[in-house]
């Protein structure tokens, strides 16, 4: 029996050849295959070339100078930003449900309201990796959510979500404004306290209480019950109850309550130096404590109470985020003298390479790796370090101080750089001149962050150590103020202060670039000579300061362009960092 043979008619693109399809591509998109081209020739004819000027550059493999010299399309878009301002609003928590037990032949149950969830918390936490704040300014307002009402059958509600809000390593917290419902209503009460005792004392002095004034206000609900004004901002009504119900209930004194962890929360106001990779998060507000369900306020003389307490509020705290970046080198220079050319020979930074100046505009870190990964050194250093960082920063103009150029706004990044790296441009000016100008302007910047009011506050930056297994100090009221908890403070109670290196006393060193370009050695032996000067004291240190450091000062003659020259600078990297 013969069979039909099976007929399948199948659409012709999905058996097209790769090649096929990639030849379209290149008909519609010509300059792509051009590009390509472009890339092939130029790696080939850049590594063929011999360097022009071997008696200033050392002799180095030569890498692949579109790396170093990208073409534009290669530039990826990099959205930085380290500064933001953020609101944050803690849960409030869920109100206390009022609701009875309801069974068979059981008339009239007993109270079986569940309490009401907590609100959600704030968190912070620094995470490596990260490199800007632009995800956290993006958002602009955080909101923890609410707790969950307590529901019958002595259910409790669910407490709020938390936020967790991470930062790179390096960011500064400040507080700027705090609302902590909370600790109004304790002050609204101490108030009235402090109220009534004055009254009271007028009261055994003058024995007319008619005459007194302003003791009305506040509640004074155990004190006149045939009164009771019902304060419905604290307490949950049986929704069938009527305002007469009240009329003979006593209500309780009912005071504001935090969360117990709200005790793990730091110190108002909040200064955080967050300079560590944290293993666990940190809480900044906790989120308002939940209500209490009816079983809580029932009473011999009261079996049934028709109401429950409402939760309370959430803090909402404004709060300043500041990113200072934790590099080992800095690189100080003039815009287009070859600091994002240098990064991107040392590291595998994709920093933006142009000839024209401010092609940097934001801060970039890249990381220089001295070990083979096989834990072999590439670079023989006491220290044991696998790896540095160097951040390049946006080139400083002259008179920057007076915000010309980008300003030195920038010039923060450095602050905490343990090393400084001046790059000074050998084709192009007086290096002498060029470097004393650019200490110039970081004295100018030292001056300028001294005068800020906020340095003044410096004292209560709490410079937080998560590695400390030290617990911070219970707190000795469960209803605290803010003052009460402290965060890993010195032995005598006072707070570290955050330290900072003056500029002039870090260690420093020169890299003259663009030594690859013709008449640059006459330049590199003045900036030599005025170098050695300053080590021995025979001239004045460029930063105008005595006790600067002048150790090992030295100048390394680059071209960053074709890589050569930059394998001494991890090696005078790692000898400085010892
Ligand atoms: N010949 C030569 N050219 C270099 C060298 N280093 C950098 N250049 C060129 O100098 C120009 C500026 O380089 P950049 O690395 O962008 O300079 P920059 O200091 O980062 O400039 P800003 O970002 O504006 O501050 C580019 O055209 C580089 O190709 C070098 O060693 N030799
Ligand atoms: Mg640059």
């Amino acid at each position: 029996m013969a069979h039909a043979r099976p007929c399948f008619f199948l659409p012709v693109r999905p058996f097209l050849s790769r090649q096929a399809s990639c030849s379209r591509i290149l008909l519609q998109y010509p300059q792509k295959a051009c590009i390509a081209r472009y890339r092939l020739q130029s790696t080939k004819t850049d590594t063929a070339d011999p360097p022009p000027n071997d008696e200033v550059v050392p002799d180095e493999p030569s890498p692949d100078l579109s790396h170093l010299n990208p073409p534009p399309e290669d530039y990826s878009r990099f959205i930085f930003q380290d500064k933001c301002r953020v609101t944050m609003h803690a849960g409030s928590g869920g109100h206390g449900c009022v609701s009875y037990l309801r069974e068979k032949y059981v008339e009239e149950g007993p109270p079986n309201g569940g309490d009401g969830g907590s609100g959600g918390g704030i968190y912070i936490q620094t995470v490596e990796g990260l490199t800007s704040l632009h995800k956290l300014a993006r958002r602009g307002v955080l909101r923890a959510s609410r707790g969950r009402n307590g529901q019958g059958k002595s259910k409790g509600g669910k407490r709020g979500d938390d936020v967790l809000i991470q930062v790179p390593v390096g960011t500064v917290v400040r507080e700027i404004s705090r609302h902590d419902p909370v600790e109004e209503a304790w002050a609204r009460i101490r108030e009235e306290e402090e109220a009534s005792k004055v009254s009271k004392e007028e009261q055994e002095m003058f024995g007319n209480p008619n005459d007194l004034e302003g003791l009305e206000d506040g509640p004074r609900e155990t004190d006149e019950p045939e009164f009771n004004s019902i304060r419905h901002d604290r307490w949950v009504l049986h929704p069938s109850s009527k305002p007469s119900d009240f009329l003979m209930v006593q209500f309780p004194k009912s005071y504001p309550r935090r969360q117990n962890i709200a005790a793990m929360e730091p110190k108002a106001p909040i200064w955080l130096d967050l300079s560590k990779p944290m293993d666990k998060p940190l809480l900044l507000a906790a989120g308002g404590a939940g209500g209490l369900g009816n079983p809580h306020f029932s009473t011999r003389t009261m079996g049934r109470p028709k109401f429950a307490s409402r939760g309370e509020g959430g803090m909402t705290l404004e709060l300043d985020f500041e990113l200072k970046l934790l590099a080992d080198v800095g690189l100080v220079g003039k815009p287009n003298a070859g600091k994002s050319t240098l990064l991107r020979s040392l590291t595998n930074s994709r920093t933006r390479v142009g000839n024209w100046e401010f092609t940097t505009l934001s801060p970039h870190i890249g990381t220089v790796i001295t070990d083979d990964m096989k834990g072999r050194p590439l670079v023989e250093s006491k220290a044991r370090r696998t790896h540095f960082t160097i951040a390049d920063i946006p080139g400083l103009v002259e008179d920057a101080h007076l915000d010309r150029g980008l300003g030195l706004g920038f010039l923060r990044h450095i602050d905490r750089a343990g090393i400084l790296a001046f790059v000074v441009d050998l084709s192009h000016g007086d290096p002498v001149q060029e470097l004393k100008k650019l200490w110039h302007e970081l004295g100018e910047y030292e001056r300028v962050r001294d005068m800020d009011p906020n340095s003044a506050e410096d004292d209560s930056v709490i410079d937080w150590n998560p590695f400390s297994n030290e617990d911070p100090e219970p707190a000795k009221n469960p209803f605290r103020e803010p003052s009460s908890v402290t965060l890993n403070t010195n032995p005598d109670g006072s707070l570290p202060r955050l330290m900072m290196t003056p500029l002039h006393l870090k260690p420093w060193f020169v890299v003259a670039t663009k030594a690859d370009l013709e008449n640059t050695q006459d330049q590199y032996r003045a900036l030599q000579e005025y170098l050695s000067a300053v080590q021995n004291g025979l001239v004045e240190h460029p930063s105008g300061h005595d006790k600067a450091w002048k150790e090992k000062i030295c100048a390394v003659p680059v071209s960053a362009r074709r890589g050569e020259g930059v394998s001494r600078i991890p090696k005078l990297v790692m000898e400085l960092l010892e």
